[in-house]
């Protein structure tokens, strides 16, 4: 059942929150600030002017200041996830990553701040100070009970949306999730037994909602660390709790569940066993939430109950209900309409729209979102995937149209489709890319991918990561002995890794691969002693002859020899796809545009000729990715101006294409701020691209090698690649330097293999 389980080890998610730079957000400006005048303009004495305007009418600061699509996410760490109360400093990892995830799924700005007291009226005096920054406040792992003050005293004062996402943001998913599965097992609202383990902040807020929804209090059952809230129960109770209470003769967890056809955790690890979702009613329902580990996993309800529909807070298993589907177009919704606050109404409507959307059909382009896999409403779909990409403008329509019809809207949407049309382009397209690579990938797992320099560390831990994502099979090309002491050092245990190891010195392979390799080699002046020696001792020969003998399906390297070297080891062995072209191509993801550059690898200085072999090796990849080619021959020059010998070989590239009949558009000389903005192409209605390229020819490999460097050690900008491509087999080499994830990247497209479907 999981889809992919958690990959990581501490060191890597601590490497994540530390580098390249310390934390996962920064401050992007939207104005710039290159001149005295943009200085004049944006700050004294030119900024007077919209403070004076928001002074006299403070709406105003919604059109002149970032407030309106900024959020807080505030805390004071008092309930860190299921951790505990571990103060405002240590939550902020979390804060940051919900700032992130407000951004990444619903293009809305945010800072988070921690609050380092624990008195609910300081901590009350602080927020409510703060509030005309923002367009709206997003409290989070705030304590119960303290949070309930805090949110509606805060509420109360503040004329912007304030919402304690542990307590509704939860609620909202839960409920979502939960009318889907009263659904899918025909049961309903008015009759099901709920068990709410867990009363605080999640757990009271979620089981208020769903009694609002139809579920009867006297079917409920609330339990806390305790045993059961029961009417007259003295200990650590609160008016919170109270409200909840029941009259009834149970006492433990073990005792409400008997019978009980749902069973909501939002409280710890572990606390629900399988003895006791045993002894629950037919079809039950088990929401085990709690954060970062759930009160039970998906496998031990499997081993009493194959009966059970099962959701847990974490995306490693199906039906992940977590807040983070509900806060980013929660906000999203009420930010557009300016809502004043998040009402009753504007939360059912969320869920409504959430569970809807489940039901709906997945389209073929939107199964990437769920790893390849071809999504049907049912027991292990109940809730939509946090990466779907229909969530942001399917979702905050219903929460902006409930706050027009309930009042709290002061700037109602007139034109509902457009709103929904302009929300669908809010996001940015990149953000899917390698998503969809790795989703391609994991839908047909077959390929061996042989890792040349087996022994290193950085490789096993990109063959295993590579492995537990479900991405393929691994193979290592090294010593046991010393493959075995780097899984150790990287806290992998070999005993149970299970990836196949190669040791080229002791295969009965080995001359199969020395005649394979001296055929293709004796008369380039390699004596049988000299293939034999490569086999022996060269790890890129030994890989390739791996590929190309069929027991492997893709090759990575280059961690431990320079490109160059790894390239010629490679070449040496692998021939080039017949009428293919040799080269590398790196893609630019930056700022909503994927760009493709190419040759960035290979040719020093091509001639006109082969920068058109390298337009359409280029096009053919960049089309099996699943865009739509424009090709621009780069130049320092535009059609032809100034003159110079350098321009003209560019130029002259175009005039060969043109006689080629290629299937794609393409356009030069030019240079990349013609290429890519349309505004220049006024001077040029000659000019034949319809929209702005997306794939640069660059004309050496010094331009297109310092550009595509450039433009990464600048930052705002990821790159992958240079991908290696043209080879009759995939193979890929890494960068001496590379991280992890950029191996693991490189595997997977050396296992995508971006000829795939050309052939050759
Ligand atoms: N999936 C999701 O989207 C979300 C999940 N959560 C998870 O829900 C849990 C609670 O969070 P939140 O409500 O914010 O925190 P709170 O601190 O407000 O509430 C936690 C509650 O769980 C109770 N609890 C702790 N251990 C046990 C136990 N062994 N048996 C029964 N009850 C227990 C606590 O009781 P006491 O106070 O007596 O210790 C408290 O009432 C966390 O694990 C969190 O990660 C929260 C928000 C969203
Ligand atoms: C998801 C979340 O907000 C929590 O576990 O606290
Ligand atoms: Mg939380």
């Amino acid at each position: 059942m999981p889809i992919e389980k958690q990959t990581f080890s501490d060191e890597e998610a601590l490497n994540l929150h530390q580098f390249p730079q310390p934390g996962k957000i920064a401050l992007m400006a939207t104005k710039p600030m290159a001149t005295q005048r943009d200085l004049a303009l944006a700050y004294s004495p030119g900024v007077a002017v919209p403070v004076r305007k928001i002074a006299e009418n403070p709406d105003l600061a919604y059109d002149y200041t970032a407030k309106g699509n900024m959020v807080a996410v505030i805390s004071n760490g008092t309930a860190i996830l299921g951790l505990g109360n571990l103060g405002a400093l240590a939550s902020k990892p979390v804060m940051e990553g919900k700032s992130v995830l407000f951004k990444r799924f619903a293009d809305i700005d945010s800072f988070d701040i921690e609050v380092t007291t624990q008195d609910p009226d300081e901590f009350i005096t602080v927020v409510k100070n703060i509030t005309p920054a923002f367009g709206g406040i997003n409290l989070e792992d705030i304590k119960s009970p303290e949070c309930f003050i805090i949110e509606s005293a805060l509420q109360d004062m503040a004329d912007i949306p304030v919402f304690h996402d542990d307590q509704h943001g939860t609620a909202i998913i839960a409920a979502a999730g939960l009318i889907n599965a009263l659904e899918v097992t025909g049961k309903r609202f008015e009759d099901v037994k709920v068990v709410l383990c867990g009363a605080g902040a999640a757990g009271l807020s979620s089981l208020g909602l769903i009694k609002a929804m139809g579920v009867k209090p006297e079917n409920t059952t609330v339990v806390d660390i305790h045993g059961v809230v029961y009417k007259g129960r003295t200990i650590d109770m609160d008016q919170w709790k109270s409200v909840h209470a029941t009259d009834t003769p149970k006492r433990t967890l073990a005792e409400a569940l008997v019978g009980a056809d749902v069973f909501l955790g939002l409280s710890a690890k572990g606390v629900l066993t399988p003895e006791m979702v045993a002894t629950m009613a037919p079809q039950p329902i088990i929401f085990a939430m709690a954060n970062p580990d759930p009160e039970i996993t998906p496998e031990d309800v499997a081993k009493v109950r194959s009966d059970a529909i099962v959701a847990t807070g974490r995306s490693d298993y199906p039906n992940q209900v977590n807040n983070v589907l509900g806060f980013p177009y929660i906000f999203r919704g009420a930010l557009d309409v300016r809502a004043r606050r998040v009402n009753h109404e504007m939360k059912i409507a969320c869920a409504q729209a959430l569970a809807q959307l489940a039901r709906e059909d997945v389209p073929d382009e939107v199964a990437a979102a769920y790893q390849g896999r071809h999504l049907k409403f049912g027991r292990d779909y109940i809730i939509p995937s946090p990466f779907d990409p229909r969530l942001i403008w399917y979702v905050p329509p219903f929460v902006a149209q409930a706050a027009m019809d309930t009042g709290v809207a002061r700037k109602p949407i007139e034109d509902m489709e457009a709103y929904r049309k302009e929300l669908a382009q809010r996001l940015d397209p990149s953000a899917g890319f390698l998503q969809n690579i790795t989703a391609s990938v994991r839908s047909r797992p077959s390929k061996r991918i042989v890792f040349a320099e087996g022994e290193d560390i950085r490789v096993i831990r990109a063959a295993h990561a590579f492995k537990a994502q479900g991405l393929g099979t691994p193979i290592l090309c090294g010593r046991e002995s010393l493959v075995h002491e780097s899984m150790r050092k990287a806290g992998l245990n070999p005993a149970e890794e299970n990836i196949e190891i190669i040791n080229a010195r002791l295969t009965d392979r080995r001359d199969a691969y020395a005649q394979l390799l001296y055929s293709r080699l004796q008369r380039k002046g390699y004596l049988k002693r000299d293939v034999e020696r490569l086999i022996n001792l060269d790890r890129n020969s030994f890989a390739a002859a791996m590929l190309i003998s069929g027991h492997a399906d893709g090759m990575v390297t280059g961690l431990t020899r320079s490109f160059d070297q790894a390239f010629e080891d490679v070449l040496r062995v692998v021939d080039p796809a017949p009428g293919g072209r040799v080269m590398g191509m790196s893609i630019i993801l930056a700022k909503g545009k994927t760009v493709f550059i190419a040759d960035t690898t290979v040719a020093e200085l091509p001639t006109p000729e082969e920068l058109g072999d390298i337009a359409i090796e280029a096009a053919m990849a960049v089309r099996r990715m699943g865009h739509t080619p424009r090709v621009a021959f780069m130049s320092y020059t535009t059609f032809g101006n100034p003159a110079g010998e350098r321009g003209e070989r560019v130029a002259r590239a175009v005039e060969l294409l043109e006689k080629r009949g290629v299937d794609f558009e393409f356009e030069g000389d030019m240079p990349p701020d013609v290429a890519l903005n349309p505004d220049t192409w006024a001077n040029y209605p000659f000019q034949r691209l319809t929209a702005p390229a997306n794939v640069l020819i660059m004309p050496a490999i010094q331009s297109a090698s310092i550009g595509t460097k450039l433009i990464e050690a600048l930052g705002g900008a990821t790159v992958v690649g240079p991908l290696l491509l043209g080879l009759s087999k995939p193979v890929q080499i890494c960068q001496l330097s590379d991280s992890v994830s950029k191996i693991l990247t490189m595997a997977t497209f050396a296992a995508y293999d971006v000829r795939a479907d050309i052939g050759g």
